[in-house]
């Protein structure tokens, strides 16, 4: 990893537009440096009103070269409210100019097993690998459990380590039926950016980012392993944190 970042913002609004040039400039370098794409892959939570409200407002963001992936799903059909694909569908997919078949989604009509090993699938098609695909940038949220993806704390899914992209059916957070990315594949990115905010997040942002009793929390475990990694918070989640953060100015480049 090379370095954790955490920045702490004034406001949502401010954090959610250095999250947007934040992602302008990864793809701007990722595009730059020969790649035919810039992949992103998203989270549900707040992110989804975050990115909708900030991306679209972004002067001339070019979005045709971008590949979206999801770092986890729920298992219900894409008209469902529960739908993460959904929602990005009815609030930011008709705002930016990313292509349709950019966007790699679950199929939800099928069983649980098989929706992981047809999305793992297609993540390997789009990336043209066997091996881990490398996705430019992952955005996480984190629960107050501490549950990142659909990786919740103590479930044998974090200790997953041969597959990319896991079934869960037992998920403590309904639904209880998802797809998400393993730790592997979290921890293979270039860029992993954590949004958490809010002051209901305090107490496990201080355990995750500053440590506490009991296992490693699965936010915890994410550390990429060539990658960068950023917290990017407000004030109330950062309330409780005693060790040294950022506080960026408006419109600092991250
Ligand atoms: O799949 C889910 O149940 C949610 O998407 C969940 O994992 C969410 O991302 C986190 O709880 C963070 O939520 P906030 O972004 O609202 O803090």
């Amino acid at each position: 990893m090379s370095g954790r970042r955490v920045l702490v913002f004034s406001s949502v609004g401010e954090l959610g537009s250095s999250l947007a040039q934040l992602l302008s400039s990864r793809a701007e370098k990722a595009l730059s440096s020969g790649g035919s794409c810039f992949s992103l892959g998203l989270s549900g939570g707040s992110l989804v009103s975050i990115l909708s409200k900030e991306l679209p407002a972004v002067p001339n963001l070019d979005c045709s070269k971008w590949l979206i992936g999801f770092c986890d799903e729920r298992l219900v059909p894409f008209s469902d409210p529960e739908s993460t694909y959904g929602l990005y569908k009815n609030q930011l997919f008709g705002k930016i100019n990313i292509p349709e078949e950019r966007i790699l989604a679950i199929d939800p009509s099928l069983p649980v097993k098989e929706c992981a090993e047809d999305y793992a699938s297609k993540l390997s098609k789009a990336f043209s690998t066997e091996k881990i695909p490398v996705f430019d940038v992952l955005l996480l949220g984190m629960g107050p459990d501490g549950h990142t993806c659909s990786l919740f704390p103590d479930h044998p899914l974090l200790q997953e380590r041969q597959k990319t992209v896991a079934p869960i059916s037992d998920s403590p957070k309904p639904p209880p039926q998802r797809v998400t990315m393993t730790l592997p594949m979290v921890n293979a990115a270039r860029c992993v950016v954590f949004v958490s905010t809010g002051g209901s997040k305090a107490p496990v942002l201080k355990h995750v980012l500053e440590g506490g009793e009991g296992p490693a929390l699965p936010a915890a475990l994410v550390s990429p392993d060539q990658g960068e990694l950023f917290w990017l918070l407000d004030e109330p989640a950062a309330a409780s944190l005693t060790s040294p953060v950022e506080r960026p100015g408006p419109g600092a480049k991250l």
